[in-house]
């Protein structure tokens, strides 16, 4: 085994399989990477990616498992290892399609499904307890494969005191720095985060944290309001008007004034948010439109006022590169623009698809840990220690 590790490190270049299913639980991305060297010499390639859309009914599934009034320990459990079994078809299907073989591939790095995530301490019989928990067992993963597979990556950075999240910002430093520019580095999932990189920046000059929402919130009215998995290319907002009074009462939640290190999710911009919000509309007596614009217009307010409130007065930023599923959303895209006021451009760009980034990150982290190389920012997560980050299982 050790010798099987050892001779991976010595690999290069690696084809990695990067895999990330996101905390808006809409499908998978597979991306197929070739990467070169490691730490800030790596280099990496894109062989190609695929998305795969989950079922409905599985959606359902892993979104009741993830808040504690609607989920089962069974079904937890089952869970576990019923999107390890679809993680490994994904990666078979996007392989074949690519006409590589799976022998050729030298590792997986699988995010997993978040769902809990818990970065405030509490005290539980005398321990201060941190925790997060992401399924689809790479363990199981590995075994169905056959291909050693990385996973787990949060827990190490959790158990040091950190936040466990975002971990994309040693991705961006690696991928995004420059030294002529100021960089926001901005992925709008279903949490939108981002990273500051100060032009001619060192790993610990790293600013990044997640700001809100990104399209968590707009999916749940649309699936509320018109029955829809969301607001396609933003259609529905532009149709509607922003409500200020709504905007405003948005803006109180805690989070987006919070100092960071933070990191958030469902747990905080879920269900009840959600009804908190529809109280507060039916009261302002506004539209399903308005409201899908008000909430489009909320993910980037936060964006926004977290720049406003814990970078610019340090920071002034030249451009923004995009990902995530938010950068579809002109409206979205449009607002963006109207606050920050500088160029907005995609990672495409920087030949780093923005559907895929995130799946392409963790094919980078895997190599990092198979590497030995730190990858958690203690200035991001607030961690007390740098650490190699993963568990490693064939
Ligand atoms: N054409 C589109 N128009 C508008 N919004 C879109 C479009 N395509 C995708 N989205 C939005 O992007 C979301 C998915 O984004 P993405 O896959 O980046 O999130 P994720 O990886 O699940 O989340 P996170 O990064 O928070 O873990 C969808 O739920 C949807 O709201
Ligand atoms: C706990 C968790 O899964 N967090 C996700 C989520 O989705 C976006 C944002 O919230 C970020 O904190 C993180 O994912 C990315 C991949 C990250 O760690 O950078």
């Amino acid at each position: 085994m050790i010798e099987k590790l050892l001779k991976l490190k010595e690999k290069n270049p690696k084809i990695i399989v990067g895999l990330m299913s996101g905390t808006s639980a809409d499908g998978i991305d597979v991306a197929v990477v070739k990467v070169y060297n490691s730490g800030t010499k790596t280099k990496v390639e894109t062989l190609g990616w695929k998305t795969f859309a989950f079922d409905e009914g599985l959606k359902k599934m892993i979104l009741r498992n993830s808040q504690p009034e609607t989920s089962k320990v069974d079904e937890i459990c089952r869970l576990n290892f019923l999107l390890a079994q679809i993680y490994v078809d994904s990666i078979f299907k996007t392989l074949d399609e690519l006409g590589i073989k799976p022998s050729e591939v030298d590792l997986i790095g699988s995010h997993g499904q978040t769902i809990q995530h818990l970065p405030n301490e509490v005290e539980i019989f005398g321990y201060k307890v941190k925790a997060t928990l992401q399924i689809g067992d790479p363990g199981v993963i590995a075994k169905l494969s056959g291909i050693p597979t990385v996973g787990n990556f949060r827990v190490g950075d959790v158990a040091l005191g950190g936040e466990g999240a975002p971990l994309v910002p040693y991705f961006d430093y690696l991928v995004f720095r420059s030294n002529k520019l100021n960089r926001l580095v901005l992925n709008i999932g279903g949490i939108a985060n981002f990273t500051i990189l100060k032009k001619n920046c060192d790993v610990e000059d790293v600013f990044a944290f997640d700001t809100g929402p990104g399209n968590m919130v707009v999916d749940s009215l649309m699936k509320l309001f018109f029955d829809r998995e969301f607001d396609e290319n933003g259609e529905i907002a532009q149709k509607g008007k922003v409500s200020d009074d709504l905007l405003q009462k948005m803006a109180q939640h805690p989070f987006i004034n919070k100092k960071p290190p933070k990191s958030t999710g469902r747990e905080e911009f879920g269900s009840n948010f959600v009804n908190q919000i529809l109280k507060w509309s039916e009261e302002l007596s506004l539209s399903p439109e308005d409201i899908i614009a008000t909430a489009t217009e909320f993910t980037v307010y936060a964006i926004y006022k977290n720049y406003e409130n814990f970078v610019k007065p340090n920071v002034e930023v030249d451009e923004i590169i995009v990902s995530g599923g938010g950068a579809r959303n002109k409206f979205m895209m449009w607002a963006l623009e109207r606050y920050f006021n500088v160029p907005v451009k995609f990672t495409d760009e920087f030949g780093i698809s923005s559907d895929a980034k995130e799946a392409i990150c963790f094919a980078v982290l895997a190599n990092e840990t198979i590497s030995g190389n730190p990858s958690n920012i203690k200035s991001v997560t607030g961690a007390r220690e740098r650490t190699v980050l993963g568990g490693i299982y064939f």
